[in-house]
This record gives C-alpha cells, sequence and structure tokens, in this order.
C-alpha cells in the first residue's frame, strides 16, 4: 500500500492540520511520522533531541518514514525535517508529494516562537534560525514535490480544496479514486 499523499513542509507550515483534514475530505485515514517516533523511542521529540541527539532522532525519523511510506494507503504528514534525508528523498520520487509552505511571519506565529517546544527552534534567536532553516530547505521540500501550495493567509480548509484539486491535476482522479496512488 502507498500513501494517497504525503505532505511536507517547515514547521508551521500546517502538514499536521492541513494533513489531517485532507485525510477527512478523501475519507481515508491519517498518519503523522512524528507521531511513530515518539511511539518508537518512547519518548517526546523535544526529550529524544535533549537525551539522544538530533542524529539519532533524524535515523528514527528515516525508519518511520520508510515503514510508514511502505504501508499507510491514506494521507501521511512528515516531520518538518525528513527530507533533509537523501534515502527519504529518494523514497519520495514514487509518492505524489505536496510541499506546504509558510512565510517567515506567519510561521513564526504559528509556531509561537517565542515559547516553542520545538526543539530546533529554540536556541538564543529562534527567529534567525527558523530563517536559516527555511532558506536551507527550500530545495529539498523542492525536489521531494509534486504539488506546492503557500499557506499564508488561507484558511485549513481552503487549503484542502486546494491542494485536492492539485492533486487531480497531476493524477486525475487519482487523489478522490478508491485503492492504492
Ligand atoms: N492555514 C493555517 N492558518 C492558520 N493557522 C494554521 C494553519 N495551518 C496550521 N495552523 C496552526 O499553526 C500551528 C502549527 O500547525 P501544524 O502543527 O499543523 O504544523 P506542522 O507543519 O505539522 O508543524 P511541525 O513540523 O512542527 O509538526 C497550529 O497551531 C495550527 O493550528
Ligand atoms: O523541522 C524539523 O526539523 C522538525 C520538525 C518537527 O516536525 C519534528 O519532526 C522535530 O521537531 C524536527
Ligand atoms: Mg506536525
Amino acid at each position: 500500500m502507498s500513501p494517497r499523499a504525503v505532505v511536507v513542509g517547515p514547521p508551521g507550515s500546517g502538514k499536521t492540520t492541513v494533513g489531517r483534514l485532507l485525510a477527512d475530505h478523501l475519507g481515508v485515514e491519517f498518519r503523522d511520522t512524528d507521531d511513530d517516533v515518539v511511539r518508537l523511542a518512547g519518548k517526546p521529540i523535544p526529550e529524544i533531541f535533549t537525551v539522544d541527539g538530533e542524529t539519532a532522532f533524524r535515523e528514527l525519523e528515516e525508519q518511520a518514514v520508510a515503514t510508514a511510506l511502505a504501508e499507510h494507503p491514506g494521507v501521511l504528514s512528515l516531520g518538518g525535517g525528513a527530507v533533509i534525508s537523501e534515502r527519504t528523498r529518494k523514497l519520495l520520487a514514487d509518492h505524489p508529494v505536496v510541499f506546504l509552505t509558510v512565510g517567515l511571519a506567519e510561521g513564526a506565529r504559528r509556531t509561537g516562537l517565542a515559547q516553542t517546544s520545538r526543539p530546533l527552534l529554540a536556541g538564543v534567536n529562534p527567529r534567525a534560525t527558523f530563517k536559516a532553516l527555511l532558506d536551507a530547505r527550500l530545495p529539498l521540500y523542492r525536489e521531494a514535490a509534486d504539488v506546492e501550495q503557500p499557506t499564508d493567509g488561507l484558511e485549513p480548509w481552503r487549503l484542502v480544496e486546494l491542494v485536492a484539486g492539485k492533486l487531480d491535476e497531476i493524477r486525475p482522479g487519482g487523489a478522490t479514486r478508491d485503492g492504492e496512488a
């Protein structure tokens, strides 16, 4: 089984929010690899980063993404940094990938940079860290994506309509038809 759609993008782009709604819209199950990683590790993400380190987190994430891509038939949202892995980007080439984009100001607002629980953004200058992250990852998201959808100023339900339409354009009937993607 292969996901109907895989959602990628930076923290705060709405992968979890929009991915869940897209799954409802398509009548399929939703899965988020951040949840899979937490289950695999037996601890929350900030604790994985502080206790085991980012490298250990990325290894678990790579493993979780490969498993979910192979077995999840619904909508799959990935962790914000999953595309850093070349192995993951190669796997994504065989799947319909939606890249949700977000601007710096809106992303900062949504992630609540002042008091974020996101370990990568919890440094001394989270706004600069967030900007550097957006800039560095943009080519990686683009490499993986079949569909790109800006999210600033758009309600999640509207994004679902737009994304479902774009998925249909790249694969007519693919987003709404039953069966494997
Ligand atoms: N289109 C939107 N408009 C307004 N608020 C949004 C929108 N999409 C998401 N949000 C809000 O932004 C916050 C972050 O959204 P969400 O957790 O879905 O992002 P994410 O991409 O999954 O982030 P992460 O990479 O950290 O998992 C949530 O509070 C959510 O309600
Ligand atoms: O952008 C990132 O690197 C991350 C995003 C989150 O989804 C989590 O996967 C974790 O906090 C790392
Ligand atoms: Mg999320």
